[in-house]
C-alpha cells in the first residue's frame, strides 16, 4: 500500500528530549516512504508567519505591475536562468506550463568564464525597478536568508533521521552557493471547459525536483492543485494546512543518499475556473554546483532495507513522469545535471546563450 496523505511533520518535537525520538522516526517515514512532508511550527527556525505574508504581499504587487516592468527582468536577459517567465515558455514533462514566475536567487557574482560552463548555473538576479517596487529585494533577501537556515536545519535532521551524524550531509553544501527560489503565479483556467481540463490544465507538468529538497510556501492556496503521486501512480491532493510548508526530497537528496530518501513526482493542476488563481513561493534548497560524491556514506543495513522493501511496492510509480536530467554524483559534480534541466525547461533562453547545449540536449530528450 502506498500513501494517500501526506504526513505532518512538527518541527518543534525535534528540540524536546522527549518527542526527538518520535520526530525522527516521522521524519525517516516521510522520506523514505512517501518523499513528500507538511512542516509545521517551523518559525522559530525560519520565516515568521509576518515574514511569510510580507513575501505574499511582495508577489502580489509584483505579477500586478504592467507588463513592460516584468519584461524589464525577462530570464532571456540572465545566462544564469534568473528573472522573469511568461505564461506559456516553460516546459515540463514535454508540455508548456500554465504559469507565470520569477526565478530570484541568493546575490552573487557571475562566475568566471573560464569554468566548465554548468557553474553559469549561479549568477546576480535580475532585480525589478526599486522606483516601483522599493520593498521587494530586502523582502526577498531577507526571505532567503530565513529559508537558508530552515535548510540547514533541517539537512542535519534528515542526516539523523536516517542513521548518519548530524553533520553527515555537510560537504555537499559550501557556504556561499546560491540557493534559489521562485514566485510562481497560476492563472485561473477561465478560457478552458471542464471536459478539457483533465488534460489540458497544466499549472506544471509531472516531475521530479532537481534539488536536495524543496520547500514549498503555498501563499494562495487553492484545494487540489498542489498533487503528489504515490507510488501506484495516483495522484494524491495536497490537502490545506494552517501555516505550513509543503516540503519535498529532490533528486539530489534521492541520489546523494543511494535511492533511500525518495524523489517523489509531483504536478499543479491549474486552478479551477472561478478560483481566482493560485501563488506558490518555493524555496529550492541546492547543493554545490561542484559537490561529488567519491564514495556513499555508509548506512546501516536496517535504512537499506526500508528502501529495498519500498522499492518492491513500486508499481506504476514514475510513468507519468517525462525525460529528466538524472544527477550521478559518481560520475558528474551537482551542477551538471542541473544545468542540463534549466536547459530543457527554459529553450528560449538557451537558445540565445547556450545554443549548442541546447542541441545536445533536445538530441537527448
Ligand atoms: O507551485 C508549486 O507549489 C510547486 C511548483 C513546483 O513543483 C516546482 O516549481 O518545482
Ligand atoms: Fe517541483
Amino acid at each position: 500500500m502506498s500513501f494517500n496523505s501526506l504526513p505532518v511533520i512538527d518541527l518543534n518535537q525535534a528540540f524536546d528530549a522527549d518527542t526527538k525520538n518520535n520526530f525522527m522516526n516521522d521524519l525517516r517515514h516521510a522520506l523514505v516512504e512517501v518523499g513528500f512532508f507538511i512542516l509545521i511550527n517551523f518559525e522559530q527556525h525560519g520565516p515568521s508567519q509576518h515574514d511569510l505574508k510580507n513575501i505574499e504581499e511582495q508577489a502580489v504587487s509584483f505579477f500586478a505591475l504592467p507588463k513592460h516592468f516584468k519584461e524589464e527582468v525577462a530570464m532571456i536577459n540572465s545566462p544564469h536562468f534568473l528573472g522573469y517567465t511568461d505564461v506559456g515558455k516553460e516546459i515540463t514533462s514535454g508540455r508548456v506550463d500554465l504559469r507565470e514566475q520569477i526565478d530570484l536567487a541568493t546575490e552573487l557574482p557571475a562566475p568566471s568564464k573560464t569554468l566548465p560552463l554548468y557553474h553559469q548555473v549561479e549568477g546576480p538576479n535580475l532585480w525589478p525597478n526599486a522606483e516601483v517596487l522599493p520593498r521587494f529585494r530586502p523582502a526577498i533577501t531577507e526571505f532567503i536568508e530565513k529559508m537558508t537556515a530552515l535548510s540547514v536545519t533541517m539537512r542535519g535532521l534528515v542526516a539523523q533521521a536516517i542513521g548518519l551524524p548530524q553533520n553527515g550531509l555537510d560537504t555537499f553544501f559550501r557556504e556561499n552557493q546560491q540557493y534559489k527560489m521562485k514566485l510562481v503565479s497560476y492563472p485561473d483556467s477561465q478560457e478552458h471547459s471542464d471536459e478539457e481540463s483533465a488534460n489540458f490544465r497544466q499549472g506544471v507538468g509531472a516531475h521530479r525536483d532537481n534539488t536536495f529538497m524543496t520547500f514549498i510556501y503555498q501563499a494562495i492556496e487553492i484545494e487540489g492543485s498542489l498533487q503528489v503521486e504515490n507510488f501506484e501512480g495516483k495522484w494524491v491532493p495536497v490537502t490545506k494546512t494552517p501555516n505550513s510548508l509543503v516540503v519535498n526530497v529532490g533528486q539530489l537528496l534521492e541520489n546523494i543518499t543511494n535511492g533511500i530518501c525518495k524523489a517523489t513526482i509531483h504536478r499543479v493542476v491549474s486552478p479551477k475556473k472561478g478560483s481566482g488563481g493560485r501563488l506558490s513561493i518555493p524555496f529550492f534548497q541546492t547543493v554545490d554546483t561542484n559537490a561529488y560524491q567519491e564514495k556513499l556514506a555508509d548506512f546501516s543495513p536496517e535504512v537499506l532495507l526500508l528502501r529495498d522493501e519500498r522499492d518492491q511496492q513500486l508499481t506504476s510509480w514514475g510513468r507519468n513522469v517525462g525525460f529528466q536530467f538524472t544527477p550521478d554524483l559518481t560520475k558528474t559534480p551537482a551542477g551538471y545535471s542541473v544545468f542540463k534541466n534549466r536547459i530543457k525547461s527554459h529553450q528560449d533562453v538557451a537558445e540565445r546563450w547556450y545554443p549548442e547545449e541546447l542541441r545536445e540536449v533536445l538530441a537527448q530528450i
